[in-house]
């Protein structure tokens, strides 16, 4: 069984703010059950749902936008539907009120995946985070991810890194003002080599390092073309002995290059260790990454965070750091969700001028017009916080969450929810100023969970917050960005497994500060 959200989407939002889709398997024992309210028959009914064709059910009507889709059949069905894909039952949730039982009430029962038969053979039998089940190894990588490599400590500590590749990032922008830039690919360039460079530090400098970098790209391209495919034995398990297009044979050789390439990585920087002891040297410049961190957890001798060396390379692999990017596009066309988001927040802001001068009067005022913008500054920029909370309103990245699959059969009971939001389609950042305490991205507004909820939120929830409005904060301070002559803005969306803008954002900067060393530091 699987199950997953469905945000709040421009056309609809007035049904809901959020889908739960909830997906079984056909295997006799592991049936789901729901009962409308005050229903009291023993053995509760399935939810309604569109009917389908036999073996095949409802994928060949599907199409490709499922977000649209399954607002369609929310449309039809209520709160709660079931669609039948292959051999596999998703349940669809569409009610704060029921989302809340699953992610809170029922939460340990709905607290696995149904990993891909790709992911399982990639990532060390499905042991990174997204898909191990719930249990004591995911307990266990979960909290060496979130308390060790993501505590705020640990990212204050990683700052420098962070800020290194942002600067690039600007410095690339100056030397083509004035001409149009893809704004997508420009963030996802951005973030991703942040992230490498939080991951590995040092290690991919130099000659050697340099190479391995050229091949994690190369690889990260690979691993996104495999999960873009939809394998026929993920949706009927019966065949999936018979591997019918060679898609486990596939995953299998990237698997032994990942291999090959995280080892040479590791290798270094356990050869640089080694003859920094031998001569003495302490390992203070090394520190930040988390590479280093996973290192030293090796040698702890702790059996709730010591770690193995093949549950560092589940930490460190793709599937941890960007678990959502299965788009073999994403190299080109920047669509993992942080960069996505970057897309989005720029694109609404220049829809809307008024939240623009908006944005840009707060920068002025918190940075300053002869400053660059600093980690420091975040908190203070309260403005642009609402202006992306309420982007991810509109444009949630992920609009079914990553699915859940409950662990034993399970019933829900449901009630019609109250409208939640006012003029759900109007873009109106206000909303989330004068609601401040309430909607954050904790999970705890049921109405209202772009990082998902529960035990399996989003466990890159403290360095996306924090990347998301350090990269914006900064394009946005230090330049003014317009639309290439003769252009519109396009504001449609295109369902992946991130969704994103159906055309990218292209956009002119120019420089909204005087000082020259303000671009090139
Ligand atoms: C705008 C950026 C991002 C969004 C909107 C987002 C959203 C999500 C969502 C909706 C889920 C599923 C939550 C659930 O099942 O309730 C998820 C899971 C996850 N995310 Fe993110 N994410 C983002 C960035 C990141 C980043 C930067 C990382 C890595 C540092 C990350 C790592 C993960 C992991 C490891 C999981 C699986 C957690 C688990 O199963 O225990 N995410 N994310």
């Amino acid at each position: 069984m699987w199950l997953g959200w469905l945000g709040a989407s421009r056309e609809k939002v007035e049904l809901s703010t959020t889908t739960l889709v909830v997906s079984l398997s056909t295997c006799a024992v592991c049936c789901f059950l729901w009962v409308a309210k005050k229903t009291r028959k023993a053995v509760p009914p399935l939810p309604p749902g569109p009917r389908g064709l036999p073996l095949v059910g409802y994928l060949p009507f599907l199409g490709t936008e499922l977000h649209r889709k399954f607002e369609e059949l929310a449309g039809i069905y209520g709160p709660i539907y079931k669609v039948w894909l292959g051999q596999k039952l998703w349940v669809v949730v569409n009610s704060p009120s029921l989302v809340k039982e699953v992610v809170r009430d029922q939460d340990t029962t709905f607290a696995n995946r149904d990993p891909p038969i790709a992911a399982l053979v990639a990532t060390y039998g499905g042991a990174d985070i997204t898909f191990l089940p719930y249990g004591h190894e995911w307990k266990k990588l979960r909290k060496i991810f979130v308390r060790e490599m993501l505590s705020n400590a640990a990212l204050d500590d990683s700052y420098t890194l962070r800020r290194e590749q942002l600067r690039k990032g600007i410095r690339n922008v100056y030397e083509k003002i004035g001409t149009p830039i893809d704004v997508g690919q420009l963030a996802f360039v951005t973030l991703i080599n942040g992230i490498m460079s939080l991951l590995w530090g040092d290690t991919l400098q130099g000659e050697e390092g340099a190479n391995i970098a050229v091949e994690f790209k190369g690889l990260l391209a690979e691993i996104m073309v495999l999960f873009a495919k939809p394998n026929v034995s993920d949706f009927f398990p019966g065949l999936a002995m018979f591997d019918l297009q060679g898609i486990e044979r596939d995953a299998k050789s990237i698997f032994k290059w990942h291999e090959r390439i995280f080892d040479s990585a590791i290798d270094m920087r356990l050869k640089y260790l080694a003859k920094a002891k031998e001569e003495g040297r302490g390992m203070t410049e090394q520190k930040k990454d988390f590479l280093q961190i996973l290192l030293e957890l090796r040698e702890r001798d702790d059996a709730a965070t010591s770690i193995s060396m093949t549950q560092i390379k589940a930490l460190l692999s793709f599937r941890s750091w960007f678990p959502e990017n299965r788009k073999p596009d994403v190299l080109v066309g920047g669509s993992d969700t942080t960069t996505t988001m970057v897309e989005w927040v720029m694109a609404e802001l220049m829809h809307h001028p008024e939240a623009m001068r908006r944005v840009h009067g707060e920068l002025t005022e918190m940075v300053g017009l002869d400053c660059i913008v600093e980690e420091s500054h975040l908190p203070k920029l309260n403005y642009l916080g609402a202006v992306i909370k309420e982007t991810f309103r509109l444009h949630p990245a992920l609009p079914l969450l990553v699915p859940r699959s409950p662990s034993q059969s399970s019933t829900l009971v449901g009630i019609q929810d109250p409208k939640i939001w006012d003029n759900p389609l109007e873009f109106r950042p206000e909303r989330f100023l004068n609601d401040s305490g309430r909607l954050d991205y904790s999970g705890n507004d049921f109405d209202y969970l772009p990082f998902g909820s529960g035990r399996r939120i989003c466990a890159g929830l403290p360095l996306a917050e924090r990347m998301l409005i350090y990269v914006l904060a900064s394009l946005l301070h230090q330049f003014e960005w317009e639309l290439p002559p003769g252009t519109e803005l396009d504001l449609s969306d295109r369902f992946g497994i991130v969704t994103k803008k159906r055309m990218p954002l292209v956009a002119i900067p120019t420089p909204r500060l005087s000082k020259l060393e303000l671009y090139t530091t």
